[in-house]
């Protein structure tokens, strides 16, 4: 179980408002999309979400308050993957990836076997068990940016946020992952909130989307409610068709000028 709920969210840095009033529910094993133009409030939003900057209202996971869990309880219900982290490049990529592990190492804090099999399980799904004993700093984009959505995976938190996790991947590799992650949420109920850029992926995977405008919620419904020409075209300055792929997702065409 791992419900989130988001109450009258509002945050920013110093004393500049970023995101305010934004107040949303995913249930169990639930997909939330957030999209929006550049500079909208997107990570900013995820970072409230998760603790990593100064807000005010309320984030719940099952009912229980984010604010009031003690730090491995927090870990074990959130999980969060930033789109531009910091990393400890001289570890290897399973060195790294077992980071993830840590709220659920026992006592002694030593690494178990179920551990490295849940690690060695998402290096093969993200196609990283031939980079398994290299060092981060020695891997392309695309390959480190699988390796901290592996760490982010090993975590097994009850709900996953995800800031722009497809970025320097390609077609192939965020399908591999996207496909990963909607495994997880069935079979382990993961709830998912990712933001994206991508619209027609993030239309073929999210349930839901929330859409942001200069921080505040400008749309909320299923993939074919929010992406509309006239949406896209008021809040991104952008001339769009929109297209449909033969399962019904919606496809977001531009269309040149
Ligand atoms: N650490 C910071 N200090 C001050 N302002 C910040 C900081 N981080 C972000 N901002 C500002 O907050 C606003 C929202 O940024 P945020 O990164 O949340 O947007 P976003 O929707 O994720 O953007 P993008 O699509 O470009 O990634 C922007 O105007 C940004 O300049």
């Amino acid at each position: 179980m791992s419900r989130l709920e988001v109450c009258e969210l509002s945050a920013g840095y110093r004393r500049a408002a970023v995101i305010s009033g934004i107040s949303t529910t995913v249930d169990t094993g639930g997909w939330l999309g957030i999209i929006g133009p550049n500079g909208s409030g997107k990570s900013t939003l995820l970072k409230a979400i998760a603790g990593l900057v100064r807000h005010r209202g309320s984030v719940l996971v099952d009912g229980r308050p984010l604010a009031e869990l003690r730090r491995r309880e927090r870990a074990r219900a959130i999980g969060y993957a930033p789109q531009i982290p910091q990393l400890p490049i001289g570890l290897t990529v399973t060195d790294y990836v077992l980071l993830g592990r840590t709220p659920h190492l026992g006592p002694l804090g030593r690494e178990g076997a179920s551990d490295l099999d849940v690690v060695r399980s998402l290096l093969d799904r993200l196609d990283l068990a031939r980079l398994a004993d290299r060092q981060l700093a020695t891997l392309s984009g695309g390959e480190r940016q699988r390796a901290v959505l592996a760490r982010a995976l090993a975590q097994r938190a009850g709900v996953l946020l995800l800031d722009e996790p497809t970025t320097g991947l390609d077609v192939g590799h965020a399908q591999a992952l996207l496909d990963l992650i909607d495994e997880l949420r069935r079979e382990l109920g993961t709830t998912v909130v990712m933001t994206l850029h991508d619209l027609t992926l993030a239309a073929q995977y999210a349930e839901r989307l929330l859409l942001l405008d200069t921080g505040r919620p400008a749309a909320e419904g299923t993939p074919t409610e929010v992406l509309t020409p006239e949406v896209l075209e008021k809040r991104y300055t952008a001339r769009v068709t929109v297209l449909c792929t033969p399962d019904g997702s919606p496809v977001i065409a531009p269309i040149r000028g």
